[in-house]
């Protein structure tokens, strides 16, 4: 395996290599800066013991689920310390040399640690500019032994997480007229998945002749993303693309395939992609939870009915997963898989 960071890192580079580049259509260039109306979800509201704070935030975190599968989440109680600790024991890990990188090479998809390049080299036909460290973070907590500290710190990062998780899926539960709990139980969260996700996006010298990460929608229920100082997540709205500028300090949340699963389509699972810049490394720290692996997702019944028909077929977390990781991202979601 060749990374991205060894190939920038052995050559003065002027051009990318060809099986990097990527078939870019001209509607893949056209952004929509107009982000003055990304919502912004605050955490303390949405946590308040004001009834009416409370409900208000849940109302907005509902319309922000349905308009959007997107929100910027600010005053979540992740210390900004821990957040930057995340990112540099991320660097110093790609930092390593390739031999002791390569120790979490790992095999299989589903391999609890694996450190890897691009998507799925078994099934992408470009390459992407990204390397990355996936870490299977819960129900079992599992981290590379080295550098140091890093193991601590991504154990810290996903307790703290994980508990923001759960206070935003009872407002999610809520603002679909559903007890507090639901999510929790029905997709047996208590056990749930989450996949702690570290990309690592090198300086590209033609950044528009490839991509970080192509167009795809995440699985899982939510993911939370953080990065660097530098920007490259660009989500689609009304079928443009935005680039994001997150807010300082907040987390950038979007719904995953699952919540669009188990929400009968209510809630959408949001498109996004990541593109990379000519000035530097691009950091950015994604967490999926998800459902128990075991789990088998389906509508819930309460929001189906004779004029709102089931949308997708029942199938467990985990051979979703498989489905999704197997294919080529290919700009449609891997929720078409699953569409009756
Ligand atoms: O790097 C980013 O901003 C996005 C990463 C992402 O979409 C993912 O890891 O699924
Ligand atoms: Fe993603």
């Amino acid at each position: 395996m060749f990374s991205v960071k060894e190939l920038v890192e052995s050559s003065t580079m002027n051009s990318v290599p060809s099986n990097y580049i990527c078939h870019k259509t001209p509607e893949d260039f056209m952004l929509n800066y107009e982000t003055e109306n990304i919502p912004t979800i605050d955490f303390l509201q949405l946590t308040s013991s004001n009834p009416n704070e409370r409900s208000n935030a849940i109302q907005q975190l509902g319309d922000a689920c349905r308009d959007w599968g997107f929100f910027m989440l600010i005053n979540h109680g992740v210390p900004e310390t821990l957040r930057e600790k995340m990112v540099r024991v991320g660097e110093s890990f790609f930092d390593m040399s390739k031999e002791e990188k390569m120790e979490f090479a790992g095999e299989k998809i589903l391999d609890p640690i694996r450190y890897g390049t691009s998507f799925n080299l078994m099934v992408d036909t470009a390459l992407f500019w990204r390397d990355y460290l996936k870490c299977l973070v819960h129900p079992h907590f599992n981290a590379p032994s080295k550098p140091p500290g890093l193991r601590e710190t991504f154990e810290e990062y996903s307790r703290k997480g994980k508990k923001v998780v759960e206070e935003l899926l009872k407002g999610i539960s809520l603002s679909l007229g559903l007890e507090e709990n639901y999510i929790h139980k029905r997709m047996n969260v208590e056990l749930g998945s989450q996949v702690l996700v570290i990309n690592c996006y090198p300086p590209c010298p033609k950044p528009e002749l490839v991509m970080g990460l192509p167009a795809h929608t995440d699985h899982g229920l939510l993911t939370l993303l953080q990065q660097n100082h530098l920007g490259g997540l660009q989500i689609q709205h009304k079928g443009k693309w935005i680039p994001i500028n997150p807010l300082p300090n907040s987390f950038l949340i979007n719904t995953g395939d699952h919540m669009e699963i188990l929400t009968n389509g209510k809630y959408k699972s949001v498109i996004h992609r990541a593109v990379v810049n000519t000035k530097g490394t691009r950091i950015s720290v994604g967490t999926a939870h998800g459902p128990n692996l075991d789990t088998i997702v389906d509508p819930a019944p309460e929001l189906v009915g004779d004029d709102n028909p089931a949308l997708y077929r029942a199938i467990t977390y985990r051979d979703y997963i498989l489905l999704q990781q197997n294919n080529e991202l290919d700009k449609k979601t891997c929720l078409e898989r699953i569409r009756i």
